[in-house]
């Protein structure tokens, strides 16, 4: 029997004070960078020229529909809605539906034959008896997505159709071909808050990233407006638009050369990063900033326009990173100018299968900042490793 993870309390609280436009707040001080980087240049159709046109616009639209269902989800969320998976982690008829939408879509709009996805979610659990009821919502779910779109309704998904669109998200990926990477909601501790969270879809081709979209419903795209779609395509640099199609605009990270003047991002939840290595590593830099702490792939899209500076992640020992929450962020922070890396200065290798392999950590800033980055954080590894 599934066992739900958050309390009653939290839930009547999440539903009392949406809408969550409402109520999130905007992230960041003046101080951190609020003002967007973007060129404001029109530079719509400059990537769809580019070889992956026809993939990138798939991925736009597969993850600006799962955005949809999960702001749908959010706004309502019951409690019957949340379950805990076999590693005691939060799943919701959210993180279901999207990576059914984004399957669905992705196979209707490219070539399904030779279709390959490595997502987070599996039917397992739904197609135990006690799974039924969360199924029928998660199928009412995905139909009344894709019917919304006008393009994909045509013919209802059956229960047996949904939990085949989740499943096709087994695929180990690995070095050659091409594979779609998909996190469904990637921050699902944050969806649940109420926080930040994103849809982190990828594609994969011979081993590298060629294609990252996030879609990020509860990041303020400006000061008026919130929600982003982030893209970038390789050697294409990286693009911000609202999730309902704005203009789209060119962003890059921040040029900053002076550690002393960054701020840095680091996950929510304290289980997800050791804080105290990052706090460490920002002193050692003369960071002045307290750490931003926000969930997700959010992180890598608000750094990608020079909100903050650099991104520090310290999972506790023994914690394997997977490939869909890093592939779509990894390439819309690279194609932003930025650098991505493993603690000792690696770039991260997409090409293992469903796990990342790393040296300690994963660490993101510009170029300025990374080789003073890597020299503090190199030092505070071995004074942490000396105290033990
Ligand atoms: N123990 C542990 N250590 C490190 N990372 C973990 C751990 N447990 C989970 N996860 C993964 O963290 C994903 C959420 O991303 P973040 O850590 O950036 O956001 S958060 O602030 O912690 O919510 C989260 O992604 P989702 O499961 O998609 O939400 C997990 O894949
Ligand atoms: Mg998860
Ligand atoms: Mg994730
Ligand atoms: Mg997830």
């Amino acid at each position: 029997m599934a066992t739900f993870t958050v309390s009653t309390g939290t839930i009547n609280s999440l539903t009392r004070t949406l809408p969550l436009t409402k109520n999130t707040k905007p992230l960041f001080s003046p101080s951190l960078h609020l003002t967007l980087k973007a060129s404001k240049s029109t530079l719509r159709g400059a990537i769809t020229s580019m070889s992956y046109g026809k993939e990138l616009a798939a991925a736009k639209n597969a993850a600006s529909l799962a955005a949809r269902l999960c702001q749908k989800v959010q706004k309502a969320l019951l409690q019957a809605d949340v379950q805990s998976k076999s590693d005691k982690s939060p799943v919701t008829v959210a993180d279901y539906g999207s990576q059914a939408v984004v399957s669905v879509v992705l196979q209707k709009e490219l070539d399904s034959a030779s279709f390959s996805l490595v997502a987070e979610e599996d039917s397992g659990d739904l197609r135990k008896e006690e799974g039924k009821e969360t199924l029928q919502r998660i199928m009412k779910l995905v139909n009344e997505t894709l019917a919304s779109d006008g393009t994909y309704g045509n013919a209802p998904l059956s229960e047996e159709d949904v939990l085949a669109a989740i499943d096709s998200g087994r695929s180990e990926g690995g070095p050659s071909g091409q594979h779609w990477v998909l996190d469904p909601i990637d921050g699902t501790k944050g969806f649940l808050r109420g926080d930040q969270y994103a849809v982190a879809l990828g594609l994969l081709d011979e081993g590298k990233v060629v294609l990252g979209v996030l879609a990020c419903p509860n990041l303020p795209l400006s000061e008026e407006k919130v929600g982003c779609l982030f893209y970038a395509q390789v050697s294409g640099g990286t693009y911000m638009q609202s999730l309902d199609g704005s203009t789209p605009t060119k962003v890059h990270v921040t040029d900053l050369d002076n550690p002393e003047e960054a701020s840095f991002f680091e996950s929510f939840e304290a289980a997800h990063s050791l804080h105290d290595l990052s706090s460490l590593i920002a002193k050692k830099l003369g960071v002045k900033a307290p750490p931003v702490r926000i969930d997700s792939q959010a992180k890598y899209g608000a750094l990608s326009r020079g909100d903050g500076a650099i991104y520090l992640r310290f999972p506790h020992k023994g914690y394997r990173e997977k490939i869909w929450d890093h592939a779509a962020g990894y390439l819309v922070v690279a194609e932003a100018g930025g650098v991505v890396s493993d603690a000792a200065g690696n770039p991260l290798d997409f090409s293992k299968g469903r796990y990342l392999d790393l040296h300690e950590g994963i660490i993101v800033t510009n170029q300025k900042l990374m080789p003073a980055l890597l020299k503090a954080v190199k030092e505070s590894l071995n004074e942490k490793a000396s105290s033990l």
